[in-house]
């Protein structure tokens, strides 16, 4: 029963069984090191850790080429991101409208080492993403709320068959019913959702 009742969406017992991640080398020590120093000393609204570990192993599993994220703040997401790419030898880019926290991003990209893979796009999104071109393996919205079903909108198109739209923050308090309904109406998608992350697979 820990952790778990009625309501409770973040599935904390599920969580209790995980451990710490581990490093397998140097640079996973040291961009491990630089997320433990963002969480401690740069939070501002950054997914939890099994979050961020969590959107590793789908990148790598998925091995996207191309991921675009909604909302960089500090970078956290960002570096998990980072350390999939590295490996399947893809991009991210990443939207953030904050001038001092696209700032702190680009740095922790850069000590955590995976500024090569990782392009800050500095503004507003809902306008920059229109610029995106090529084929986009999976989608992180992480940004305004309210703006969830402009992203989808917008960046549906671009998403392979197969890709992923992930959502974070889709609990009943935050979630917006409008980007609720076009995740769950569309024969085309597959959505669950788990953990207060909505996963939507295009299906064709
Ligand atoms: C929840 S935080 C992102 C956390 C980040 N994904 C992480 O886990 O490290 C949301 C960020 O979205 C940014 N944001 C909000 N509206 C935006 C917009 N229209 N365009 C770009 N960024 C935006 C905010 O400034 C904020 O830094």
């Amino acid at each position: 029963q820990r952790g778990r009742g009625p309501g409770d969406s973040r599935l904390a017992g599920d969580v209790e069984l995980e451990k710490g991640p581990l490093a397998a080398n140097e640079f996973e020590s040291n961009a491990l090191a630089v997320l433990e120093d963002i969480a401690a000393n740069q939070a501002y609204r950054n997914v939890p850790q099994h979050d961020g570990r969590l959107l590793r192993i789908m990148t790598r599993s998925a091995d996207a080429k191309h991921v675009v994220e909604l909302g960089s703040s500090t970078g956290y997401s960002g570096i998990w991101f980072g350390l999939a790419l590295k490996q399947t030898g893809g991009k991210l880019t990443t939207y953030e409208i904050d001038k001092e926290r696209a700032a702190i991003a680009r740095a922790n990209f850069q000590r955590a080492g995976v500024d090569d893979v990782i392009t800050l796009v500095e503004g507003d999104a809902h306008e920059a993403v229109t610029k995106l071109e090529g084929t986009i393996d999976i989608i992180f919205l992480d940004a305004d709320k309210e703006g969830y079903v402009d992203y989808l909108n917008k960046l549906l198109p671009k998403l392979r068959p197969g890709g992923l739209v992930l959502a974070h923050n889709i609990n009943p308090r935050m979630a917006d019913p409008n980007y609720m309904t076009a995740i769950t109406t569309d024969p085309n998608l597959e959505t669950v959702v788990r953990g207060g992350m909505s996963i939507t697979m295009k299906k064709e």
